[in-house]
């Protein structure tokens, strides 16, 4: 479902993203963890066609992103870390906007996205995007991204700006999503999000990958036998070199 070989972005000196393989199969919530500036947006960017890569091979559903990058665009869904829509608009003509676009079905999807709506506690549809907090934004996006159906989905952050109720129902929905075959690739700086809902997760760190398994893979990996992914991440993003800050203070 998402397929990607010796990927790798330069800007400039800077190698943000240095050959990078992935392999995302049907059903699988794949969690994509780092540092700040490791490299998961312009991982995220490049797998979604947003970015071009400067070395490397995507293939997203069995197609490849130099040939047929609009099919592909047709067929994921991407929902970014910071939505940007038309303030101008209100929810419900943003929802038929990107109707339209992705010529999707009008009734079916509309059916949908009430659905969504009801879900998700969305009952501003009426009123103008330019109103909406970051929240209820993010919510309009995911609702806009999952009245499609698509059958990849990549997700920035996405909990960031949502409340416990919205956060948990993503979770929820997501897990129906993977276990109808949809392949989840999302990145979250929340350790716990990752360890409950991923299936697999990678670490990127310094634009290279550094680990990727499930959690008890990623347990095996390190040198002492830790008990949380937040330790077990830190160790191997070197953030061990914090621990005399953290034992000052009082952890
Ligand atoms: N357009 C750009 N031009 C130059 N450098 C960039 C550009 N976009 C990203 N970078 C650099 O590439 C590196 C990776 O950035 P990226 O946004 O992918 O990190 P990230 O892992 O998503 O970080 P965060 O967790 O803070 O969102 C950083 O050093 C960043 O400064």
């Amino acid at each position: 479902m998402i397929y990607a070989k010796q990927l790798t972005k330069k800007f400039g000196e800077l190698i943000a993203v240095n050959r990078l393989n992935l392999h995302i199969k049907p059903g699988e919530i794949y969690g994509f963890l780092g540092p700040n500036g490791a490299g998961k947006t312009t991982t995220i960017k490049m797998l979604t066609g947003i970015l071009k890569p400067t070395e490397g091979e995507i293939k997203l559903l069995g197609m490849d992103m130099e040939k047929e990058e609009i099919a592909i665009k047709r067929s994921i869904g991407v929902v970014p870390d910071e939505p940007r829509m038309y303030d101008n608009l209100k929810g419900i003509e943003f929802a038929q906007f990107i109707m339209e676009i992705y010529k999707s079905p009008k009734e079916e999807t509309m059916k949908r996205l009430e659905d969504i709506c009801a879900a998700f506690g969305i009952d501003y549809l009426d009123k103008f995007i330019g109103d909406y907090s970051h929240g209820m934004k993010q919510k309009l996006m995911l609702a806009t991204v999952l009245m499609r159906q698509p059958r990849v989905i990549f997700l920035d952050e996405p909990t960031v700006g949502l409340d416990a109720r919205s956060a948990k129902i993503l979770k929820l929905w997501l897990r129906k999503l993977a276990n109808n075959g949809v392949a989840i690739f999302m990145t979250t700086h929340v350790l716990e999000i990752a360890e409950k809902m991923c299936d697999r997760i990678g670490i990127i760190n310094e634009g290279k990958l550094i680990a990727e398994g499930n959690l008890e893979e990623l347990k095996e990996l390190s040198k002492e036998k830790y008990e949380t992914l937040e330790d077990l991440f830190l160790e191997l993003t070197g953030g061990n070199e914090f621990k005399d800050i953290i034992d000052q203070l009082g952890e």
